[in-house]
């Protein structure tokens, strides 16, 4: 345990910043006013995607100034992995999503898998219309439908293993308050 906890601040202080606490806080801003200006009058149901979705969520929420259903589910395919495999759900949503407007929120755009999945599922369960937030969108051609984008992107980063507001590195630094690359990665 604690040979994981001196290799985690290793892996903080060889790390790269790609962007800054201030310029993330600054999309989250830009994220909240794109969505307020689409949803405000549709009485929106907003799910946020455990675990990484937890902190843009959680900010983004406090940023729009409507009211707003907030629940959330978890599906994961990375776990301690820096690659994803078959998505397990850990838990489905409850809530009624039957014609309603659902809004997906998530940390991260990699391949795509998950927030397609979690789309289809909620449009399988009645969802009027599905739309999706992201505070990153990774930029590669490995999408898992090409030329797939969320319907609000907060910002596009490189290629790299990221972690830090919500994204994690073997379970670790989803509290990094700025978004970084693993060394090597
Ligand atoms: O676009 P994709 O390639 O599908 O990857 C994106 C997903 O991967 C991460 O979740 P993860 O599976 O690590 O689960 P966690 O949030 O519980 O850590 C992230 O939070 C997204 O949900
Ligand atoms: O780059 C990443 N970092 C953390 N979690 C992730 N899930 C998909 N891609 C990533």
């Amino acid at each position: 345990m604690i040979d994981t906890v001196a290799e985690m601040k290793q892996v903080m202080a060889e790390a790269d910043c790609l962007v800054p606490n201030q310029q993330v806080q600054a999309a989250i801003t830009a994220l909240a006013s794109a969505i307020t200006e689409r949803l405000e009058g549709s009485n929106p149901l907003v799910f946020c995607v455990m675990n990484g979705g937890l902190i843009t969520t959680g900010q983004l929420l406090t940023q729009l100034n409507f009211p707003v259903q907030a629940e959330y589910l978890h599906a994961t395919r990375y776990r301690q992995e820096t690659t994803g495999g078959i998505l397990e759900w850990k838990l489905r949503p409850e809530a009624d999503m039957n014609d309603r407007i659902i809004l997906i929120v998530d940390d991260i755009l990699d391949e795509g898998t998950t927030l397609c999945a979690i789309a289809d599922y909620c449009r399988a369960h009645g969802a009027a219309e599905v739309l999706t937030a992201v505070l990153v969108d990774k930029q590669h051609d490995r999408k898992c439908r090409p030329g797939l984008k969320a319907d609000f992107t907060g910002m596009d980063v490189e290629d790299r293993f990221l972690f830090g507001f919500g994204m994690d590195y073997k379970g670790y630094w989803r509290n990094a308050p700025g978004i970084y690359a693993v060394k090597g990665l």
